[in-house]
């Protein structure tokens, strides 16, 4: 399979050979989009051997590489399944007093293998709740009035109450002018900059909140972990993740700082941080030693690594490098089970709230 893979070891501790292929991909091309271009140049630790920003290695404390994880699992594959009973059953509270079932609309186009799989699941996820799914599919080549066109008439139809245009788009169209022309009533990915506007205003609501934010949010609401007057920092600062997550954050009370990749001393910012929430697209980068013990941990990062045991001869692993994270932090996601599938159960969220608010239903 065509993919960019990134030899990563997070729990040997003997020094390995930092090996990056990069075969053009898919997959980490595609978390680029999704969390932003974020690259810390940590510098080598003297004795440690190993670029700290890709390989991950435990601790060289041998007392330490034998402790226990003290972290809590945060289980989103299962939280995500809560989630997703809690729409069928509403889903079908509807259809049975109004007679209207919600409508989730994707637009994909050209032929990337990844964005396939990623709405054939978004697809599977809809039947499962009972939401009527529909689909356009164009090549690489269309245009970018094509495209439009099949926005604007999923806007007029009124059994759509959802439209995602998945990404990236190919590079010849404007991404910008794409989401633009999704009804901001049916904008369930929450991309459009006047649900992005009222994210960042006191005082006003958006109609949609981008998933994978809402996901991380979700997360610590059904975990009991309190937010509010904490300190948190995002890594990252993309469109569809960083930036929302952070103003999310600042709106349930908690002090927020952002790091990217200009930020000086990302690990001493962190290591202050109550909460974490890390999308960047970096293997294992946020390492144990950025880490204030008992912090929670909210892993974004989905990253394919060269793993020739594995089935599929990679596997994913996370921003954050779990084996050290896990002996420190109080909780953490894992990769893959953590925010992955609930940004899909926050998308079909969205487009019960939209079919709902559009057909006044309570
Ligand atoms: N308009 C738009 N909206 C999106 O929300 C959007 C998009 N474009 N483009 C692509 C990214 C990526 N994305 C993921 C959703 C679920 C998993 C997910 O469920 N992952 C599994 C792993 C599955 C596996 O094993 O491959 C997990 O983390 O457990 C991953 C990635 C949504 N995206």
């Amino acid at each position: 399979m065509a993919s960019s893979m990134i030899f990563t070891d997070c729990s040997s501790s003997t020094a390995s050979p930092l090996i990056h292929f990069n075969r053009r991909s898919s997959n980490t091309f595609l978390l680029r989009q999704c969390v932003g271009q974020l690259r810390l140049r940590t510098t080598t630790a003297p004795g440690r051997g190993c670029s700290l920003s890709i390989r991950c290695s435990s601790s060289p404390n041998p007392s330490n590489s034998d402790s226990e994880a003290l972290a809590k699992v945060i289980d989103g594959k299962a939280v995500a399944k809560t989630v997703r009973d809690e729409i069928t059953i509403e889903v079908s509270r509807m259809k049975e007093s109004i007679g209207v079932v919600p409508g989730l609309a994707v637009v994909l186009v050209g032929d990337r293998k990844d964005s396939a799989t990623y709405v054939r699941n978004k697809k599977k996820a809809c039947e499962s709740v009972g939401i009527k799914s529909f689909e356009v599919r164009l090549g690489e080549d269309s245009s970018e009035e094509e495209v439009l066109k099949s926005v604007l008439s999923f806007n007029d139809d009124p059994s759509v109450h959802g439209i995602l245009v998945q990404l990236p788009l190919p590079s010849h169209m404007d991404e910008q002018n794409i989401l633009n022309a999704v009804s901001i009533e049916k904008d369930v990915d929450g991309f459009h900059p006047l649900n992005i506007g009222r994210l960042a205003m006191r005082g006003r609501e958006p109609l949609f909140v981008p998933c994978t934010p809402k996901g991380c949010i979700e997360l610590l609401h059904r975990y009991n972990i309190e937010i509010k007057g904490k300190t948190a920092v995002v890594i990252g600062r993309s469109n569809i993740v960083g930036m929302p997550a952070a103003l999310l954050l600042q709106r349930e009370d908690a002090t927020v700082t952002i790091i990217h990749s200009r930020t000086k001393n990302p690990e001493e910012i962190t290591r202050e941080a109550d909460i974490i929430i890390s999308a960047v697209g970096q293997p294992n980068m946020v390492r144990g030693s950025w880490i204030k013990p008992g912090a929670v941990l909210i892993d974004v990062g989905i990253n394919p690594v060269e793993d020739l045991s594995a089935p599929r001869g990679y596997r994913l692993v996370g921003d954050i490098c779990y084996e050290e994270a896990c002996k420190v932090a109080s909780a953490i996601t894992p990769v893959p089970g953590g925010v992955g599938p609930m940004t899909i159960a926050m998308l079909l969220s969205n487009t019960l709230t939209s079919a709902k608010r559009i057909h006044n239903f309570q």
